[in-house]
Parts: structure tokens; C-alpha cells; sequence
């Protein structure tokens, strides 16, 4: 327990992060961002931790960078600190981060759940790029991330116009994976996370690896990335144990190495 996050186990290999400022619909200050980068940061230094699921409150994942906090700064406050900079930390993660989110997701909260490898919805989530009605632009990656993910038409229409989409409208624009009813979401998001967590955990890690890629390289580096990555899983004790267990018809019980 922090002052803006509470860390819990839900599930065997499985953690999770709750956002908890209600008050200011989980508004991201700097402590928010300090707090939830040493925290997956230490949960990703855990062997015993194969997923990690980052969620909100029923009204709110998080309603975008704390205004308040901005409003007063300066360029010159902004530009020296390097402002959401720090967020970065969290793609230096390898164990797979799943945004379960509820309510709204504007601005940096749309932003932080697109920094997740996995994005489930409950039916009242509200996506959004609000930036511009303040006057300024995404600052933690909503431009690039949104647009990679649902494409320009959209990201131009989200990003310029500052209109939020409904779940439904997320997951058929490809932002989200899947939406389920709001009561069901976290009970959701802890079943994928588990059965992550149940897979070889060097697996895992390289199929984030691999698909991230996939946003860094060309489509013939991106191959020969894969590929590598593939050859490597011989190396190690769970490919041995998956394709025996899947021959001799019994589930495998991976070691994670
Ligand atoms: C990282 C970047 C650079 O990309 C930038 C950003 O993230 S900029 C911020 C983008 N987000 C927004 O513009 C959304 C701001 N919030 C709202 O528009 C509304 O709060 C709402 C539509 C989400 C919900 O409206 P409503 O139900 O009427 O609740 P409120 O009374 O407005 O809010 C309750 C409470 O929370 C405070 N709040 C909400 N959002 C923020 C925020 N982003 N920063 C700081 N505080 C926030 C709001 O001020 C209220 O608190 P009190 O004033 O009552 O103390």
C-alpha cells in the first residue's frame, strides 16, 4: 500500500495494481507515475510474478495527467524535468501488463492503458484524448500509440476533435481486446492474467518481445527478430516440457526457465 496504489495477489503468479485516488478520478501526478514505475518494476524483478493487471475504480481508470498539478508550470519547469519521461519505465517491463479498465481512460489514462500489452474494457469504459480542449497535445504517448493502434483516421478524429468512444467503439477500432460487463471486469482480467501467468514465463516475455517489435522494425527485421527469438526458446527447460506434454496428452508443468 502506497499513497496512490495498492498492490494485492489476486491469483497464483498474478499482480495486481489498483489506482486509488476516487477523488480526482485516479488523476496521474507525479507521485501516481513514481509509484506505479517502482512498483511493476519490482514486480517484474519477481520470479513468482508472471502477469501484472493495472486498474482503476468503477468510475474511473484514470482521468488523464493531473491538471492541477500541471496548470502552474512552465516550458521552462517542464522542458528541464522532462516531463512524463518517467513514464517510460514502464516499457522497460517484460512481464506482460494487462489495463483493466472501467470508466474513464482520458488523456494520460487512455495513455497509460495503451502503455499495457493488453487492454480489456468494461462496457462504461470512456476512452479519450482530451489534450487539445486544454490547449496542449498527449504528452505520454497518446499521438503515437493511439495512432499505431487504431490507426490515423481515428487517432486524427480523437486526438483533434478531444471526443471520447465507448468500449464498444474501442474494441472495433482495435484499442481494446475485449469488453466485458462492468461487474465481471476484474474477475476477467485476473483469468487472462492467470493464464498468462500459467505459460512459460521466458515464452511469455518473448512473445511481448517479438510483437512489440513489430512497432520498431521493418517487416523483414521484425522476421528475423521472431525467428531468433524462436530458435532460443530450445534452449530452455519448458519447450522441452511443452512438446513432450502435448505428445504424451497431459498438460505441461512448465519451470518458467
Ligand atoms: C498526459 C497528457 C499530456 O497527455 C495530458 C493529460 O492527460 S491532460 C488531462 C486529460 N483529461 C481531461 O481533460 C479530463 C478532465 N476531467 C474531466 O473532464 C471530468 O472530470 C470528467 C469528464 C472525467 C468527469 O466529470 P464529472 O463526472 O463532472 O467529475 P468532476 O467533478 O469533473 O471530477 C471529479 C473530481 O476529479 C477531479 N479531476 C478530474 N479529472 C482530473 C484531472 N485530469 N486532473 C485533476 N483533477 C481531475 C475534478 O477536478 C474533481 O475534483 P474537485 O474539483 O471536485 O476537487
Amino acid at each position: 500500500m502506497t499513497d496512490t496504489i495498492t498492490i494485492d495477489r489476486p491469483a497464483d503468479r498474478v499482480a495486481l495494481i489498483t489506482l486509488t485516488r476516487p477523488k480526482a478520478l485516479n488523476a496521474l501526478n507525479l507521485q501516481v507515475m513514481r509509484e506505479i514505475t517502482a512498483a511493476t518494476a519490482e514486480l517484474d524483478r519477481d520470479p513468482d510474478i508472471g502477469a501484472i493487471v493495472i486498474t482503476g475504480s468503477e468510475r474511473a481508470f484514470a482521468a488523464g495527467a493531473d491538471i492541477k498539478e500541471m496548470a502552474p508550470q512552465t516550458f521552462s519547469d517542464v522542458y528541464a524535468a522532462d516531463w512524463f519521461a518517467g513514464w517510460d519505465a514502464l516499457s522497460r517491463v517484460r512481464t506482460p501488463l494487462i489495463a483493466a479498465v472501467a470508466g474513464y481512460a482520458l488523456g494520460g489514462g487512455c495513455e497509460l492503458a495503451m502503455m499495457c500489452d493488453l487492454l480489456i474494457a468494461a462496457d462504461t469504459a470512456k476512452f479519450g484524448q482530451p489534450e487539445i480542449t486544454l490547449g496542449v497535445i498527449p504528452g505520454m504517448g497518446g499521438s503515437q500509440r493511439l495512432t499505431r493502434a487504431i490507426g490515423k483516421a481515428k487517432a486524427m478524429d480523437l486526438c483533434l476533435t478531444g471526443r471520447t468512444i465507448d468500449a464498444h467503439e474501442a474494441e472495433r477500432a482495435g484499442l481494446v481486446s475485449r469488453v466485458v460487463p462492468a461487474a465481471a471486469l476484474l474477475e476477467e482480467a485476473t483469468g487472462v492474467a492467470t493464464k498468462i501467468a500459467s505459460m512459460s514465463r521466458p515464452a511469455a516475455r518473448m512473445v511481448k518481445e517479438a510483437v512489440n517489435r513489430a512497432f520498431e522494425s521493418s517487416l523483414t527485421e521484425g522476421l528475423l527478430f521472431e525467428r531468433r527469438l524462436f530458435h532460443s526458446t530450445f534452449a530452455t527447460h519448458d519447450q522441452k516440457e511443452g512438446m513432450a506434454a502435448f505428445t504424451e496428452k497431459r498438460p505441461p508443468t512448465f519451470r518458467h526457465a
